[in-house]
């Protein structure tokens, strides 16, 4: 059985216990080889090899938790400290290259409403009450509209995108990603309230300073896992002539390793390049005549 007594001294970590954020933040844990075994009856569990115990929570509450010192790290999405009004009270310390997506207006794609100062005044449902409210509070504002003559924001609790078609909204406020749910829904967006990821955060009042080393190392070892998601190596022969062009299009994170061949023209090139734009840097090594480019995958890295 898991009481206060088990849980004393550890640095208690909260993390997303279902929807988007859950499973990407168990391959963190366990790339940093943070090591649990969860009673599926449980939120809370003891981590094996470190001082740590871990809470599973929805990840709209752990921005509270974090901020009021509840518990000391946590893992959620910057919507959802926003939208609890929290961000004076946590620190965001790494962003994880996880969880994207923005928090749109949207409206039926055929409908006569194709910009957001066309909505004030009219019917706005969402999950994001204060954000939504903030942005439809300022366009009122501009728009000089007071009392019941205001942007109406009703807020549901999921299922946001069928408030128009179910005719209880003239728009929503909801997040997007791949746009996938917002056209199957038959809406479009109009307007972006904000940009989200997920982010580690810890509280911006720490209540146990003793905990800080460990803090500290959880983040590195975060930190290594999450590059290693974002880079891979590029090796490839080049020859020594277009070794210029080939440094500026690989410039690795400090210099790139250049290693001499048996053959005196050519050389080897190792270098980190970042993930998302590898397939053009090869393109444009081909183009410079670098031959045998190979591309390996980071498990985990230092950088
Ligand atoms: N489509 C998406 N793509 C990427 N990230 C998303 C997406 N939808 C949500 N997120 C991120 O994941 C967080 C949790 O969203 P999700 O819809 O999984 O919530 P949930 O845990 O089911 O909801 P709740 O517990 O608040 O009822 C969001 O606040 C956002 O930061
Ligand atoms: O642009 P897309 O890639 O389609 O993603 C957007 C959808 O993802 C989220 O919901 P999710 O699927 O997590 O379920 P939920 O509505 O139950 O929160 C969000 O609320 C959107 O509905």
């Amino acid at each position: 059985m898991l009481d206060a007594d088990a849980l004393s001294g550890r640095l208690l970590f909260a993390i997303p216990k279902k929807g988007r954020l859950h499973e990407k933040c168990l391959e963190l844990l366990s790339g940093a080889d943070i090591q649990f075994r969860k009673d599926h009856r449980l939120d809370v569990c003891l981590v094996k090899n470190h001082n740590i115990a871990l809470v599973f929570l929805p990840a709209s509450d752990i921005p509270s938790f974090v901020g009021k010192g509840n518990v000391d790290l946590g893992i959620t999405g910057q919507d959802v400290i926003r939208e609890s009004q929290m961000q004076q009270h946590v620190t965001e310390v790494l962003p994880l290259n996880f969880g994207k997506c923005a928090l749109q207006v949207q409206v039926p794609e055929a409908g006569p409403i194709q910009a957001a100062e066309q909505l004030v005044g009219k019917r706005v449902v969402t999950s994001f009450e204060v954000l939504a409210g903030e942005y439809f509070g300022r366009l009122d504002e501009q728009l000089g509209l007071a009392g019941k003559n205001k942007t109406n924001i009703e807020y549901v609790g999921g299922s946001v995108e069928a408030a128009c078609a179910l005719g209880l909204a003239d728009g929503i406020v909801d997040l997007v990603e791949s746009g996938d749910t917002m056209r199957a829904a038959g809406l479009h967006a109009i307007a972006t309230l904000m940009q989200s990821e997920a982010v580690l955060i810890k509280s911006s009042t720490p209540k146990h300073e003793t905990l800080e080393p460990l803090i500290k190392l959880i983040t590195a070892r975060i930190a290594g896992v999450v590059a290693a998601s974002k880079y891979v190596v590029c090796e490839y022969n080049v020859r020594r002539s277009q070794l210029h062009d080939a440094t500026r299009l690989t410039p690795g994170r400090r210099a790139p390793t250049i290693s001499p061949l048996e053959d005196e023209d050519w050389v080897a090139v190792s270098s980190m390049v970042e993930k998302k734009r590898i397939a053009d840097v090869m393109d444009d090594l081909t183009k410079i005549g670098a031959e045998d480019i190979l591309i390996f995958n980071l498990d985990n890295c230092r950088v």
